[in-house]
């Protein structure tokens, strides 16, 4: 999503919803732009306390279903509920910290004016000596917004979104362009938050952050649910898992490539790695072709290798 935003942090509070009331709720769904369907009859609860990572290829509806869910846009069909009301409502307060792509930074203050502002903002405001610390970006603390490289300014848009108490955190990709210290500051924090029963809900293309991070999954495509699960179930849903070994001597693909279950064969020097859909039959065929496989190892897929796995049949079925 590269389009400009008007707010880099959306503070709202709504009156305190049944503990029963989940803290986002989507139902039925939809948004078009023109033709194109963004988002798609999605249907899905977020409930307090869960670390949510939201995936898809490019286009596939995560900045749409974000703005939906912070009121920036509005469903063609279906409803969107925060903390049971409409986000319009959600809006007027507090309970809310959004971390979005781009723009809305003030360019004429400085790192703390602005940072001031936020929590000065926000009703349950944290200190903004803390808030610049957590954020690793107290030594900069006077320098002009306009005068930051682009991970700095990730840094101030993670300040914004946490400068205060909120109950649900929305990050849009929020780790682009975050070195590793900055990236490992700004998980610590999350984690905190959620350990503390906040929600967390990001989108992302780094799937090893999903893998590490979140307890709970999304994966869209094409503006609908393909997947929703614990990363674990997200790898098992995809079905297929990697072989890999060493043969010895010149290494004839053929017979190789003509084993049952194989969905992908990459022979590199002596070693062949394989994901298969069945690795049991696979390994049992191998054996059968008479080699003699040394180092064989059967793994699960990652969770990259899944959602790509995942997003490819889905693509197929398409076409
Ligand atoms: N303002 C708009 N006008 C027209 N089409 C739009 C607009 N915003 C998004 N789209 C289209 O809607 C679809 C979903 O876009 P969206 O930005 O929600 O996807 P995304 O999953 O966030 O993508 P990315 O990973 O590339 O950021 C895409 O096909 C995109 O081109």
């Amino acid at each position: 999503m590269h389009r400009a935003r008007a707010a880099t942090m959306v503070p709202m509070t709504t009156t305190a919803a049944p503990a029963t009331t989940p803290v986002v709720g989507f139902d039925q769904v939809s948004k078009s732009y023109g033709n194109v369907r963004a988002v798609d009859g999605l249907t899905l609860d977020l409930h307090p306390g869960e670390t949510v990572a939201l995936l898809g290829p490019n286009g596939a509806g995560k900045s749409t279903t974000l703005d939906l869910l912070l009121g920036l846009k509005h469903p063609d069909t279906g409803a969107v509920r925060v903390f049971g009301a409409g986000p319009r409502e959600a809006i007027v307060g507090g309970r809310v910290g959004a971390m979005l792509q781009s723009g809305g930074l003030m360019d004429e203050v400085t790192v703390g004016e602005l940072v001031k502002l936020a929590c000065d903002l926000h009703p349950k405001p944290y200190k903004v000596s803390d808030v610049l610390a957590r954020a690793g970006i107290s030594q900069i603390a006077d320098r002009k917004v306009n005068k930051l490289s682009g991970g700095q300014e990730q840094r101030v848009r993670f300040a914004l979104a946490t400068a205060g108490a909120n109950d649900l955190i929305v990050l849009d990709e929020p780790t682009t362009g975050m070195d590793v210290s900055a990236r490992q500051a700004f998980w610590a924090t999350m984690r905190e938050q959620a350990d503390q029963g906040r929600t967390v809900l990001f989108a992302t293309h780094y799937l090893e952050e999903a893998d590490a991070i979140a307890d709970r999954v999304l994966v869209l495509h094409r503006g609908r649910l393909l997947a929703d699960g614990t990363a674990a179930e997200i790898k098992a849903k995809a079905g297929a898992r990697r072989i890999a070994f060493d043969l010895e001597g010149p290494i004839d693909e053929a017979p190789l490539r003509a084993l049952p279950f194989l969905t992908s064969i990459d022979v590199s020097g002596h070693t062949v790695r394989i994901q298969s859909s069945d690795a049991d039959a696979t390994v049992h065929a191998l054996y059968g072709l008479g080699l003699y496989p040394r180092n064989l190892e059967v793994a699960g897929l990652g969770l990259e290798q899944a959602f790509v796995a995942i997003t490819a049949a889905e693509e197929a079925k398409s076409q």
